[in-house]
């Protein structure tokens, strides 16, 4: 089933944090990316997708940043406050999401999505949601309190989730009000999933990477010059 082309999407940004992985001065989604913010290549995306109908940013309370992105007066684009967490600001966001809608929801610190990758989370998208992903290369391991290797994990079934992520946004928003004090709520899956939903995973780009660390923004630069050059 993919999403019927009369559903409104609506696009999720959740770009309240502040970046503590990253280091430096300022909230990483304000760092430069070739010349533009990260959270503008991302909006940029969003925004330019002909399926989606309104992107709603959630910022931090003291964000002094985001109006003067050239994308803060987007006709499409709505501004809320996010919170304290992730999930808290997604939850706050989808306020003005409307209930017949579906949401993608999608981190602000991953500049690098493709429309290409968009298409096929909505066309692979069943009724349980689905969710961008990369399956596991690499041998992986359980660690003790040592640091050491406890144990070598069965891959075959493990993979990373990425986002952005689709769910109902009437059912996404009920899952995180009820699981809203829960620490394990670190993606909209995770929330779904305690709902008993199993959402479709959707291969994705190795390269729709999460900014995190500061080597992750010259990765990031190097896929998106690398586009560019093609
Ligand atoms: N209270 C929060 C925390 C995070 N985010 C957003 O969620 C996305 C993924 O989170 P992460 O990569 O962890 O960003 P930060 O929380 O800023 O990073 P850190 O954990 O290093 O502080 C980011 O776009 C971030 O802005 C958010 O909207 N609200
Ligand atoms: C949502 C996410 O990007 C999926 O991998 C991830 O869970 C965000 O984690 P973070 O610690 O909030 O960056």
């Amino acid at each position: 089933m993919a999403i019927d082309a009369n559903t409104p999407i609506y696009a999720v940004v959740p770009a309240a944090g502040v970046g503590k992985r990253m280091g430096g001065t300022q909230p990483k989604q304000y760092l430069p990316l070739l010349g533009r913010a990260i959270l503008s290549h991302t909006l940029g995306v969003l925004l330019d997708h002909p399926q989606v109908a309104k992107v709603v940013v959630a910022l931090g309370a003291a964000d002094g940043y985001f109006d003067d992105l050239p994308e803060a007066t987007h006709p499409n684009l709505i501004k809320v406050v996010g919170g304290a967490e992730r999930a808290d600001s997604v939850r706050l966001a989808l306020s003005q999401v409307p209930a017949e809608a579906w949401a993608l929801v999608h981190d602000a610190a991953r500049p690098c999505l493709t429309h290409g990758d968009i298409d096929q989370l909505l066309q692979q998208c069943g009724d349980q949601g689905a969710i961008l992903a990369m399956p596991v290369r690499d041998t992986m391991k359980r660690a003790n309190s040592d640091g050491n290797i406890d144990h070598t994990v069965e891959r075959a079934l493990l993979w990373h989730a990425l986002t952005p992520q689709l769910f109902p946004a009437s059912k996404l928003l009920r899952a995180l009000n009820q699981h809203q004090l829960n620490p394990a709520i670190t993606d909209e899956a995770s929330a779904m999933e305690l709902q008993g939903w199993q959402p479709t995973l959707v291969s994705g780009r190795p390269d729709n990477i999460k900014v995190t660390h500061p080597d992750d923004l010259r990765l990031a630069e190097l896929f998106l010059a690398q586009r560019s050059a093609s």
